[in-house]
């Protein structure tokens, strides 16, 4: 697999604020990356800057092995970006928008009808394509205006949040055409602040946090070296701190040892039934799972 984006020291600051700092990474065809980080940042301004529209104050870009500054008309022409605000024609079918935005790309016009007739089937629209996007459900609309994002040449697909507000069915065919399409050799880059759909995407990971890469890699690596599970019983009084396989905090009980659900509902029990426990009150159960979400919190916390 070839590299199609690379990412050298690349930095940017706003109003002397540094957003973006000594950034480095690469992207192969056909990987789906999944750009991950609290609100702030920076990712929407990585895309910008990936995508041409902003320029770094320092590093390089490399995109198809070729500078962007100096090659920004015809490097272009291979991006595509779903942005987070719905951009469509809302007076026009769902057919009429997907063709014309092939126009606008640049498509020729059997390049438009072979596009249309994958982009319709990859996003589940062929029911829809004659209905005004105005009349659209939300869901429905963040479908066509991914699909948009496909009507052009682009090789590479930046999704900005493809799936807010969109219901589970919607939220599944979104998840199933980006597998698709970097099946046929397009590469993805997708932001969302729903962690599972990471895992559900198999995505390749890259954590950016005040303006740096804090870790990268795949979605079991991540959980694997971050996600530490954990099981916590909260107590109403004091609780005796000699108990063996928990650890003693301030108002709970810790273990890490942890297993399947039975196992772990076994456990549970039987450091309930010990004596020194009988007499206390249990107030709350926290479960830490061995996910994303867990790995993303640990991240967090980190903070470096
Ligand atoms: N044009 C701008 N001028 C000044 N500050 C900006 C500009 N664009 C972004 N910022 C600041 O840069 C930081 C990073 O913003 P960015 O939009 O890249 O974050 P993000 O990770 O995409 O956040 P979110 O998850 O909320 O979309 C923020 O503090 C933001 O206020």
């Amino acid at each position: 697999m070839s590299v199609v984006i690379d990412f050298k020291h690349v930095s940017k600051q706003f109003n002397k604020r540094k957003v973006l700092i000594d950034v480095n990474f690469q992207v192969k065809t056909g990987e789906i990356i999944g750009l991950l980080g609290p609100n702030g940042a920076g990712k929407s301004t990585l895309i910008k800057i990936m995508t041409g529209l902003l320029n770094p104050d320092g590093g390089q870009i490399m995109i198809f092995g070729k500078q962007l500054n100096k090659n920004k008309q015809k490097i272009r022409k291979y991006l595509s970006i779903a942005p987070q605000s719905l951009a469509v024609y809302p007076q026009l079918s769902v057919k009429q928008n997907l063709k014309i935005f092939g126009e606008i790309n640049g498509l020729s016009k059997k390049e438009i009808k072979e596009k249309y007739s994958t982009v319709i089937q990859t996003f589940g629209l062929q029911a829809i394509a004659n209905q005004k996007a105005n009349n659209l459900s939300g869901g429905q609309k963040r479908r066509l205006h991914s699909a948009i994002a496909l009507m052009s040449p682009a090789k590479i697909i930046f999704l900005d949040e493809p799936t807010v507000g969109a219901d589970v069915d919607s939220r599944d065919s979104i998840i199933r055409a980006v597998k698709n399409l970097a099946k046929q050799g397009l590469t993805i880059i997708y932001t969302t602040h729903y962690l599972q759909e990471m895992e559900d995407l198999d995505a390749r990971i890259i954590f950016l946090n005040n303006g740096v890469i804090q870790t990268s890699g795949s979605v079991k690596n991540i959980i694997d070296k971050y996600a530490h599970p954990f099981l916590k019983l909260y107590f109403k009084e004091k609780i005796p701190e000699d108990i063996p396989g928990w650890q003693s905090e301030d108002g709970y009980l810790k273990s890490t040892n942890l297993g399947s659900s039975d196992s772990n509902a076994k456990l549970v029990q039987t450091v309930l039934n010990k004596p020194e426990l009988k007499e206390k009150t249990l107030t709350d159960i926290e479960i830490g799972k061995a996910d994303l979400e867990t790995a993303y919190r640990t991240l967090l916390r980190r903070n470096i």
